[in-house]
């Protein structure tokens, strides 16, 4: 990479994008009812263990997990959302600005956190996420056998008519652990088929960076194993 400008200032800079920009950052949100395991889920992924214990998310919790797909390392960066509306109403802009992929959970064991999906969506919708920003939805709480109320043929149509896989897993259940691996790897790999790295306006306005962002590069199919 060329200086983008002059002085120790613009040569630290351009030193700190280089190195920001040899690792992606792909920013999931976890979204559905309070107690669905949205938590315990996304500390499976990034901390491998089912934690001893959770509490009610006020506004977000961040976690990531730095994956290497195809040889390149991308950060998985986790938004773990409130499900309880007063943990949540201030901070919802923030979970939908520039995200790049959503999951969508319900609890097996709980009609009404299925039903309550349409308004989750009807949410996610609500703030102009781009219809191709990838999103799944998960039924969790699996190892539950004697309780599931949500069949898997009702959760399937649905996903089906929303354009979005559906994966059945346990948070808890260590067996599992790779189905909630999946469900991440799964998306990160989509993201990065679908997405490039578009660094864009930097050597415009004095040298000055001004925006990263990312781009759907027209000749990259999705190339997700899933
Ligand atoms: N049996 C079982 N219990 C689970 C599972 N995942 C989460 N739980 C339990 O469900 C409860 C709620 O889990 P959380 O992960 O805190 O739920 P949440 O969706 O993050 O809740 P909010 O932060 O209020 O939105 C906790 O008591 C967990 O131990 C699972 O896969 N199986």
């Amino acid at each position: 990479m060329q200086p983008s400008g002059s002085g120790p200032a613009a040569a630290e800079l351009d030193a700190s994008l280089e190195q920001y920009l040899r690792v992606r950052i792909f920013k999931i949100i976890v979204i559905g009812d309070s107690n669905v395991g949205k938590t315990c889920l996304t500390f499976r992924f990034c901390g491998g263990a089912f934690p001893a214990s959770t509490e009610a998310t006020i506004g977000v919790d961040f976690r990531e997990k730095t994956v290497e797909i195809e040889g390149e390392k991308i950060k998985v960066q986790v938004w773990d959302t409130a499900g309880q509306e007063r943990f949540r109403k201030s901070m919802v802009e923030h979970y939908y600005r520039n995200v790049h992929a959503v999951i969508f959970v319900y609890d097996v064991t709980k009609m009404a956190s299925f039903t309550n999906l349409k308004m989750w969506i009807e949410e996610c919708n609500g703030h102009a996420v781009p219809p191709l920003v990838p999103k799944v939805l998960v039924g969790n709480k699996c190892d539950l056998r004697e309780q599931i109320q949500v069949p898997s043929s009702m959760a399937l149509k649905f996903a089906d008519a929303h354009n979005m896989l559906l994966f059945e897993t346990s948070a808890k259940d260590p067996k599992e652990s790779q189905n909630v691996e999946s469900i991440f790897m799964c998306l990160a790999c989509r993201l990065k088929a679908q997405k490039s790295l578009f660094y864009r306006d930097m050597e415009r306005q004095q040298g000055k960076v001004q925006k990263l962002e990312f781009t759907q590069d027209a000749n990259n199919k999705n190339s997700c194993p899933c």
